[in-house]
């Protein structure tokens, strides 16, 4: 379990994220969910050790987490803006999950994962691509299939047991089958022990999904709570916005479909 307690993180003497405690386990999915600006990103880089907090402790039990060579093994992260080199091919951008792992030559079983990794995103047919001229959706599902690759100690499906995948905004860019294949994995790496934690915007995709839904507003941990638990005056007090619930878990904005009836 990764344990965050009273996190806070000042920048620029802005306060981006104030006292927030919250837990992340293996086998759960949790979806972070708020407006724009309200700290998900700056959340997730934080519980992932990618920025220190300026208060609060981070605990990932059994790793020494000042290790990065240690820490890579049982976290990976999807960013929203990857800075790698444009000149790379698919298949070698892949192959950057498997640098935790080997260290001058990548054995068969490095070979085996990224194989697997390829063909799970169907980008086993750009391999060789640069990816300068990948599409939108073509370089998500590299960088997902590079993340995915790196979760693998071998190519043991048990060898991902305990380790945790943070991504941020997973589905930009993806057609809605894609979308839906990544829900589908995600449910596979929880019930094979991982912990995910991703920032969503589409509301009812995390419904869908999530075992937890951590609320964040203006910084503050505004709710955390199962996905059965929301109703409209939450997700209206989470993005000052009027909902209604049309379903089962699903929700949908009323006031910009009342306003434009008022127009008309
Ligand atoms: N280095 C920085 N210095 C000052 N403020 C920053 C810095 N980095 C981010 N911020 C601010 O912190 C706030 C939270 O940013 P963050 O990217 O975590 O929000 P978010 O909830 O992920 O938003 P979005 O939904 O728009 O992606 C924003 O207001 C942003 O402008």
């Amino acid at each position: 379990m990764i344990r965050l307690d009273n996190i806070s993180l000042q920048l620029n003497r802005k306060t981006l994220l104030q006292d927030i405690s919250t837990s992340f386990i293996p086998g759960e999915h949790t979806v972070i969910l708020g407006p724009n600006g309200a700290g998900k990103s700056t959340l997730l880089r934080v519980a992932a050790l990618g920025i220190q907090p300026t208060g609060g402790t981070i605990s990932y039990p059994s790793v020494d987490i000042s290790s990065q060579a240690q820490l890579s093994k049982v976290r990976t992260f999807l960013t929203q803006q990857s800075m790698f080199n444009s000149e790379l091919t698919v298949r070698e951008l892949v192959f950057m999950g498997r640098y935790p792992y080997y260290h001058r030559t990548p054995d068969a079983t490095d070979i085996e994962i990224v194989e697997n990794a390829l063909q799970r995103f169907s980008i086993k047919h750009l391999s060789e691509q640069k990816l300068q001229f990948l599409s939108g959706g073509e370089l998500q599902r590299t960088h997902l299939a590079r993340v995915y690759a790196q979760l693998f100690t071998d190519e043991q499906i048990s060898s991902i047991r305990n380790k945790f995948l943070f991504m941020d905004e997973p589905v930009n860019n993806l057609d809605i089958k894609h979308q839906e294949e990544l829900i589908t994995l995600a449910t596979e790496l929880t019930e094979n022990g991982v912990g995910v934690v991703s920032v969503l915007h589409d509301i009812n995709m995390a419904l869908h999904t999530a075992d937890k839904l951590i609320l964040l507003k203006k910084g503050l941990l505004a709710g955390e709570l199962n996905p059965t638990e929301i109703t409209e005056n939450i997700l209206e007090d989470l993005y000052e916005l009027p909902f209604e619930q049309t379903g089962d878990l699903i929700f949908s904005p009323k006031r910009i479909r009342s306003k434009i009836y008022q127009i008309f």
